[in-house]
């Protein structure tokens, strides 16, 4: 709800809510002091229902977070877990292996895992590398990421970076 006086008007120009102040005649476009923002959030959803797409989708764009395990062989053999990486890339196959097969057995997350796991700065954010779009992400990995349907997790993808598992979300 609004502070007395006050009103959600719409303006066409722009497509968005603005307030609207009666009694002073003045009109802004944040909701004023006192606005209960928790309703304002769900009568934003409501106004917009259909319309919302989820923040920050844009056409074209998909969302996923990945696992990363490097070996020595990376293009980079360091990460915030391991100053130097020097696991051979056999070895990283069979850790990589273990981990899906511990996902896609329903025992743990991949982001659970990717949070102690990772080898990406990612993994702080359970492996969520936000949304991305073609030409972002080294090839094997666009083209493994933008072939799963959303809520489904990859095999496992070889890159320069070392081996991922990827659930796409969006
Ligand atoms: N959102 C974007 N556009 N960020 C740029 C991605 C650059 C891109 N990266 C990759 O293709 C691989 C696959 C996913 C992560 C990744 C590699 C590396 C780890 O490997 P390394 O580079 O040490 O070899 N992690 C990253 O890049 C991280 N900034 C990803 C990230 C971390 C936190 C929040 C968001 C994204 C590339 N073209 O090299």
């Amino acid at each position: 709800g609004l502070p007395p006086n006050w009103e959600v008007r719409h303006s066409q120009s722009k497509n968005l809510p603005y307030y609207f102040n009666a009694a002073e005649k003045n009109s802004r476009w944040e909701p004023p002091a006192g606005t209960d923002t928790e309703k304002l959030k769900l009568y934003m959803a409501k106004y917009h229902s259909g319309s919302l797409v989820a923040e920050g989708a844009q056409p074209g764009k998909i969302r996923a977070a990945h696992l990363l395990v490097k070996h020595k062989e990376s293009r980079r053999p360091s990460s915030w877990r391991e100053a130097e990486i020097t696991r051979s890339k056999d070895d990283a196959w069979k850790i990589i292996q273990g981990y899906e097969q511990q996902i896609k057995g329903g025992k743990v997350a991949l982001g659970e895992l990717a949070l102690t796991e990772s080898d990406c700065s990612s993994a702080r954010k359970r492996g969520d590398l936000g949304y991305f779009g073609r030409g972002d992400m080294q090839k094997e990995f666009e083209d493994a990421a933008f072939a799963l349907k959303p809520g489904e997790i990859s095999g496992v993808v070889d890159t320069a970076s070392g081996l991922h598992l990827i659930e796409r979300f969006v």
